[in-house]
């Protein structure tokens, strides 16, 4: 049984966060474990409260973790500080854990700020040399690397900052851009770009479409899969959970977390 760990916030609502990632891990046959860095109060309209644990709460989530059951993969959300990020990258360092896949979660859709704004150099300098896939919206890639990114040849552009940065590989991913048609994401590992494109699907139901494609990644590598070949089965299960997304909550629904091994199991 391979074993995936995300360091990440609870999203009390259920599509995002901690459990958008246990549901995909499960779904795709990894056990998986959670080290929780903050809960909050949160549904389908917004983020009501956030309330970050001490970053002791996280080490010693973490040591539990590693001390006796260890992990394949880690998969790294909302973190919210700067003490936070530090004792992850400490912790990942200590247990020798290479298949790290960082999610710089910043502003949860309805703009409340997941990441405090002094902790983005945090990010960059403890976490990026740790990362073997970094996975930024478009927005978390501007901030990122200080450029506006509007056309491919800008993703292009950003994909190599941040490489230069020490991350091994990136996805930009393209929810944000403003193709109606599609949605493209970029996937570079330092010699080849290559584009990941799905048909754009109109619905406001997309609570929680990040995490839950970087959970897919992780667990994906966490079986021995290659980043690349993650990454596409990734954009799959988030493609099927989008196009089968809950209509829950007034606002922007979750994912349907089911919904690609449903489909797997009708063609099979
Ligand atoms: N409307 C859509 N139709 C098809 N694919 C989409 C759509 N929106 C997002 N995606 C895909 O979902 C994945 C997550 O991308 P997105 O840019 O939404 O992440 P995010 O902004 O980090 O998500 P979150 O809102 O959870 O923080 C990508 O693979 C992206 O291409
Ligand atoms: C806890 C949490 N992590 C990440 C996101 C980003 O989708 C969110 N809304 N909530």
């Amino acid at each position: 049984m391979k074993k995936a760990l995300t360091i990440a916030g609870s999203d009390s609502g259920g599509g995002a966060g901690i459990q958008a990632d246990l549901k995909t891990f499960q779904e795709l046959e990894v056990f998986g474990m959670s080290a929780i860095t903050a809960v909050t109060a949160q549904n389908t309209l917004g983020v009501q409260g956030i309330y970050p644990m001490t970053p002791q709460a996280v080490e010693n989530q973490i040591q539990s973790i590693g001390h006796d059951m260890g992990t394949d993969a880690v998969k790294l959300g909302m973190l919210f500080n700067a003490d936070i990020i530090r004792v992850a990258a400490e912790q990942i360092k200590h247990f020798h854990w290479k298949n790290v896949i960082l999610d710089p979660v910043m502003i949860a859709k309805g703009g409340a700020s997941l990441l405090q704004q002094e902790a983005v150099t945090a990010l960059r300098q403890d976490l990026f040399p740790l990362t073997t896939v970094l996975t930024p919206n478009i927005p978390e890639a501007e901030i990122l690397t200080g450029m506006t990114i509007r056309t491919s040849d800008d993703k292009k552009e950003a994909a190599k900052r941040l490489l230069d940065t020490g991350v091994k590989q990136v996805v930009i991913k393209g929810g944000h851009d403003e193709d109606p048609h599609k949605s493209t994401d970029l996937f570079y590992d330092g010699s080849h770009f290559r584009l990941i494109q799905t048909p754009r699907i109109s619905t406001k139901n997309t609570h929680g479409t990040g995490c839950t494609f970087s959970a897919a990644i992780t667990a994906e590598i966490a079986k021995g899969m290659p980043a690349y070949s993650a990454v596409v089965k990734a954009k799959d299960f988030i493609q099927a959970a989008i196009e089968n997304s809950l209509d829950i909550g007034a606002g922007h629904g979750p994912t349907n977390h089911w919904a690609y091994k449903k489909k797997q199991e009708q063609y099979s």
